[in-house]
This record gives structure tokens, C-alpha cells and sequence, in this order.
């Protein structure tokens, strides 16, 4: 793990940029998540156009590190794409490129946004942030602990950030952590002290309960049993159902066989 965690707020490289190609936009809730349907366009959910990527390393007198360059692919709607590669190869990187949490250095990243498409290079942080709340998703790794909040707020937060009431919102809080079978009597408690597969089935469930188009994955079944697995993936299918596109990395091949409509091998576009 490279970043700080994306669950909620920018890091700096997004809170400090200060371009943004975004065209005017509608309010949140209109166009796609407010009504549309994306399959009834022919607009792909996400256009990644030759994206490239470095790094540099401050603490090793500023050297460069490529990662990726002239990465180009789509995600259309009902449809999950995996990026494919061996370790190191950049998958996290356009991952949180295309989440807006590492800075886009070279191409562009567009999101479907009320039938049109919105840059996410180098969008501003009020974007950015409204983005994420009406149509980019994420799952991360790890959740993300917030001291004193019980895992039945965490999984509820993103209905309430789209208006929906807290009654509504905790149940269907409820029903998704008991469908990912954790245990009730967790349900009010801060998920800090929570093993690695409740925290991922915490962290699922955040991601899962929104109801954005477009969802990122980061190997969300990594710590997870079987049964739990056979869950995630019944999720992902019915998103696929409902009209979302899902780009997702799995390292778990028998997962990504399961719910992968394309493999985006990443090893072509190595810099
Ligand atoms: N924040 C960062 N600072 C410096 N280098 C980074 C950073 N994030 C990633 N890298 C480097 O970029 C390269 C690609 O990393 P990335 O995590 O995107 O690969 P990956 O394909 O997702 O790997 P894995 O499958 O092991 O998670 C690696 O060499 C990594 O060291």
C-alpha cells in the first residue's frame, strides 16, 4: 500500500490542483443516478485516454519513477472490466487515478455525468468530491476506521450523503452486513477492533450500498472466506444487472473468472 486510504476526502494531489476541464454541470442527482439509465446511451460510464503516470521520490533526491504511460481503455455500463498484470505493474495506480486520489500526469479520465463526459484530471476538489458522491464508487483494501462510529453508520453514510432518511439507511445498512454475514452484535460497534475479513465486509458493504454507476474495486474479496467470496461476487453481478460498470482489480483468479467481462492487461502500457 502506497496511499492513504480513499474512502472519503482528497489527498493532496487532488485537493491541490487547481485546473479543471469540467464542463457546466447538472446538480447531483440529476441526469444518470437521478434517472437515465447509461445502457440507453451510447456514453461508456469511463473513458481512460492515454493515461500516464510517475512518481518521484522526494527522499531519493527527487528520481523519477514511471509507472504507466499511454494507458487506454473503457468501461461500459453492465459491464466489469479487470485490470490484469503482475505485481508493481500500476493497477492501484489507475485505480486511484481514475478515483481522483493520485494526480493524472499525462491523458485524461472521464466519467459519465448526466450523458456527458466530466474530466477528472485535474478536477477541482468540490468536484471531485461530488463525483464520488453521485457516480464513482470505491471499494479500497482496508477501511478506513473513523473513531466512534459504529459499522452500521459507516455502511449507511453514503445513502444518507444522497438524502436518503436514517431509518431507511440503516436498514439497508442492516440487510447488506447481514448478507455478508456479520455477526449483528457488531453492528454498533466502531469497527477498529474488527478482524481483517469483517473490516473488508465492513468496507464492501460501504461501497456496495450507493447506488453511483461507476464502481472501483481493489481486490474486495482479499481477505474473505469462501461463503463470503460467493457474496461479493453475487453483488458485483447484480450491479452488472442494474446497468452499472465495475472496474475492478482481483488477484483471486477464480473471482475475477466469475464476474470479469474483459481483462485490461496493464503490462502494455509499462512505461
Ligand atoms: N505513492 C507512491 N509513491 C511512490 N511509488 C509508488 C506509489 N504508489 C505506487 N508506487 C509504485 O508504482 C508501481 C506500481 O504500483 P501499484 O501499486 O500501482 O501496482 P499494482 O499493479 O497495483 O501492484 P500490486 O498487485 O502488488 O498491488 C510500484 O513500483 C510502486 O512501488
Amino acid at each position: 500500500m502506497h496511499a492513504p486510504d480513499a474512502q472519503s476526502g482528497l489527498t493532496s494531489n487532488a485537493a491541490s490542483a487547481t485546473r479543471t476541464d469540467a464542463r457546466p454541470l447538472p446538480l447531483a442527482g440529476e441526469g444518470w443516478g437521478g434517472g437515465t439509465p447509461a445502457s440507453l446511451t451510447d456514453t461508456p460510464l469511463l473513458a481512460v485516454e492515454n493515461l500516464g503516470k510517475s512518481f518521484t521520490l522526494h527522499l531519493q533526491g527527487g528520481l523519477s519513477l514511471p509507472v504507466v504511460a499511454a494507458v487506454s481503455f473503457t468501461v461500459e455500463a453492465g459491464e466489469c472490466v479487470a485490470l490484469g498484470g503482475p505485481s508493481g505493474a500500476g493497477k492501484s495506480s489507475i485505480l486511484k487515478m481514475v478515483y481522483g486520489n493520485y494526480r493524472v500526469d499525462q491523458g485524461s479520465v472521464q466519467v459519465a455525468d448526466a450523458g456527458a463526459l466530466v474530466e477528472v484530471a485535474g478536477a477541482d476538489p468540490r468536484l471531485m468530491l461530488r463525483l464520488r458522491r453521485a457516480r464513482i464508487g470505491y471499494v479500497s483494501q482496508f477501511l478506513r476506521v473513523i473513531p466512534r462510529v459504529s459499522a452500521l453508520d459507516v455502511v449507511a453514510a453514503p445513502l444518507r450523503a444522497e438524502g436518503v432518511d436514517a431509518e431507511t439507511a440503516k436498514a439497508r445498512a442492516g440487510a447488506l452486513l447481514a448478507r455478508l454475514n456479520l455477526p449483528e452484535r457488531l453492528w454498533g460497534l466502531p469497527p477498529a477492533t474488527f478482524s481483517g475479513g469483517e473490516q473488508q465486509r465492513v468496507n464492501v458493504a460501504r461501497g456496495f450500498i450507493g447506488s453511483q454507476p461507476l464502481l472501483l474495486l481493489d481486490e474486495p474479496t482479499a481477505s474473505l472466506d469462501a461463503a463470503n467470496r460467493a457474496v461479493v461476487i453475487d453483488l458485483i453481478h447484480e450491479k452488472k444487472a442494474q446497468g452499472c460498470g465495475l472496474l475492478g482489480i482481483f488477484h483471486d483468479a477464480e473471482t475475477r473468472d466469475a464476474v470479469a467481462d474483459r481483462v485490461v492487461d496493464v503490462t502494455r502500457f509499462s512505461a
